[in-house]
């Protein structure tokens, strides 16, 4: 009997601001990966073990509160070193993690000097520990997923930032949401496999996406002007520094490749804006949005990440949904 499957990303309901900011951050794991705030039971855990089962390498790590640093980056046997001069390198969870997914479930209960390091390593890509002059790096190509209750404290604002993205979800759930959901979740564990192969189509297909938008967005570029309208929405929203910049722009190039374009577009920002934005703005969103509308002189607004929609139908521009529906033809592999 083969071991009990994972509940499929393509039968997760609603939420469509987080499917949205985990498939961002798979396509891109540059973008800084995703916290996500809301209340218990609402799907963080069961998104992002979800969201592993779409990546090539299909690895979901659990890094644990009282993980140590070295068991976090690995350590290197130094005596090995010395004696058979080769590096002994004992892997530690982010290595573990390559190619997948890390979630670290209550983030902000974590010893700051772990987030930072953990940031930085998912952010650049590579994890490289030094001991007594011999070093050793690997690829750290590492979708992060960090969950926080903020009724049990708050992450420090440098920290926060350090998050490409963030989802805040609701509270609430509507009847007919709720329904929707415990009917998937008994129909899955009254027969998982059952469950998976009748969604193996709609899996397949984000499967396929996924790795075609991994494989293109590093070609998509971004005109000035998108820059500029990048620019004034960060400075509208008064965040600090840059990051944000940056952050927006490799998030509208992962949406434009999610969705098979040839360029980015300015409805590719304004998808990703409010992800963004969300934890590093300083502005209220009413007085950014009104500046921002000045450089912009367009824009549909999308839902803020805590608004009701949280638990609604997908919106029409909800990537998932086009995916799932097939709405949009996968454009051709390119040779
Ligand atoms: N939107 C949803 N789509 C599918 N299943 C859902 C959804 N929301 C909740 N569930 C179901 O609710 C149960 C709880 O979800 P999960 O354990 O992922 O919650 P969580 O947010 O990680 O909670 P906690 O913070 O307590 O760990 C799971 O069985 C999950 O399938």
């Amino acid at each position: 009997m083969s071991p009990r499957p994972q509940y499929p990303f393509s039968a997760l309901h609603g939420q469509p601001q987080l499917q949205l900011a985990l498939l961002l951050a798979a396509i891109d794991p540059h973008i800084g990966g995703v916290l996500i705030e809301g209340p218990r039971g609402t799907a963080k855990s069961t998104s992002a073990r979800a969201l592993a089962e779409l990546l090539p390498g299909q690895r979901f790590v659990d890094l644990p509160l009282g993980a140590s640093e070295e068991q976090l980056v690995g350590s290197l046997d130094i005596q090995a070193a010395l004696q058979n001069a080769e590096v002994a390198f004992k892997p530690g969870l982010l290595a573990r993690a390559d190619g997948g997914v890390l979630y670290v479930d209550e983030v902000n209960l974590l010893a700051d000097a772990l987030v930072d390091l953990l940031l930085d390593v998912c952010a650049s890509g590579v994890n490289r520990i030094e001991r007594d002059g011999i070093s050793h790096q690997h690829e750290a190509r590492i979708a992060l997923v960090g969950t926080m209750n903020p009724e049990e404290g708050e992450l420090r604002p440098q920290l926060l930032d350090r998050f490409g993205l963030f989802v805040r979800l609701g509270a609430q759930i509507d009847p007919a949401s709720r329904e929707a959901i415990v009917r998937s979740r008994l129909a899955f564990d009254r027969d998982p496999h059952g469950f998976v192969e009748r969604q193996r189509h709609a899996q397949q297909a984000l499967i396929g996406r996924l790795e075609q938008a991994r494989a293109c967005v590093g070609r998509l570029d971004f005109s000035d002007a998108l820059h500029r309208q990048v620019s004034s929405l960060c400075h509208a929203a008064g965040v600090e520094g840059v990051r944000a910049d940056l952050v927006m722009l490799r998030a509208a190039a992962a949406h434009a490749a999610w969705l098979g374009q040839e360029q980015i577009s300015d409805g590719d920002i304004e998808a990703v804006a409010e992800l963004v934005l969300a934890h590093r703005r300083k502005t209220p969103p009413a007085q950014s949005e009104a500046s921002a509308q000045q450089v912009q002189q367009q824009g549909r607004q999308q839902p803020a990440p805590d608004s009701a929609d949280n638990w609604g139908a997908l919106p029409p521009q909800a990537v998932a949904t086009q995916a799932l529906s097939g709405a949009r033809p996968l454009p051709k592999k390119k040779p």
